[in-house]
């Protein structure tokens, strides 16, 4: 899979470096590459902003160097997903980075400022399937957070970036549940003791003890997810 990221604050993205995303990006099972939107600019200070028509505080960006960004970085494939984090968005789920990592081309645009001018995405939408999509109800200042966040869910789905696929089933919401709690070593901890069954070495009665958790864990968290 290839994953481009264009941003104001392409420095965000070092993280992506470390770890296992870092470790994929090496073996050649990730190609990601981050791009700074102003390098798409051809003023003197590199403007990427400007007043919003209408009037309305702060400032919106500039459709143009989105565009010449956008047709630089579709201008070798067939049709990329390009998503846009956004407020205004799709919440994004498990299901959506499952979705998202059998895709062979992400374009991620973060927006900064008070967002992108709209047109951007009627533009993209002729390159590309274009998803605004939001991390959850709450405002953050940009979408680099969002867009560290999508990378790391969809990235870790690609087969061969997780060391044990195994650990991916049994995860938060992989089964539309929460997971299990884990413990390890010791079996006793400042007078808290390890729960005894899973001492036990009975399978079959963990499995059932761990699911018996996931539900009563899922039914006091998360109510929402055992609807319909
Ligand atoms: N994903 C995600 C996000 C984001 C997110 C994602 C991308 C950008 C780009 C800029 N911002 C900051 C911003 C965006 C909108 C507004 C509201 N204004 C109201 C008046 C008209 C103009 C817009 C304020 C500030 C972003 C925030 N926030 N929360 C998520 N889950």
């Amino acid at each position: 899979m290839r994953i481009d990221v264009v941003s104001i604050f392409p420095s965000y993205f070092d993280g992506l470096t470390l770890s296992l995303l870092g470790r994929a990006r090496d073996s050649g099972i990730l190609d990601l590459h981050v791009h700074d939107l102003r390098d798409w600019t051809h003023d003197r200070h590199r403007t990427v902003d400007d007043t919003p028509y209408g009037g309305g505080a702060g400032m919106v960006m500039k459709p143009e160097p989105w565009g010449l960004a956008l047709d630089e970085l579709t201008s070798n494939d067939t049709r990329p997903t390009i998503i846009f984090p956004s407020p205004a968005g799709e919440v994004f789920t498990q299901a959506t980075a499952r979705e998202l990592a059998n895709r062979e081309h992400l374009i991620f645009g973060c927006g900064r400022y008070e967002g992108i001018d709209e047109r951007v995405f009627e533009y993209a939408a002729a390159l590309g399937e274009v998803r605004l999509i939001s991390l959850g109800d709450y405002v953050l200042n940009g979408g680099e957070v969002a867009v560290m966040a999508m990378t790391e869910a969809i990235g870790r789905l690609i087969p061969g970036v997780v060391g044990n696929p195994e650990s991916l089933v049994e995860e938060s919401h992989e089964d539309g549940l929460l997971e299990y709690p884990s413990y390890t070593k010791p079996a006793v901890w400042r007078d808290h003791e390890v729960p005894p069954i899973l001492l036990s070495g009975n399978h079959g009665a963990i499995a059932t003890w761990r699911r018996e958790q996931q539900l009563e864990r899922t039914r006091a968290r998360r109510p929402d997810l055992l609807e319909g």
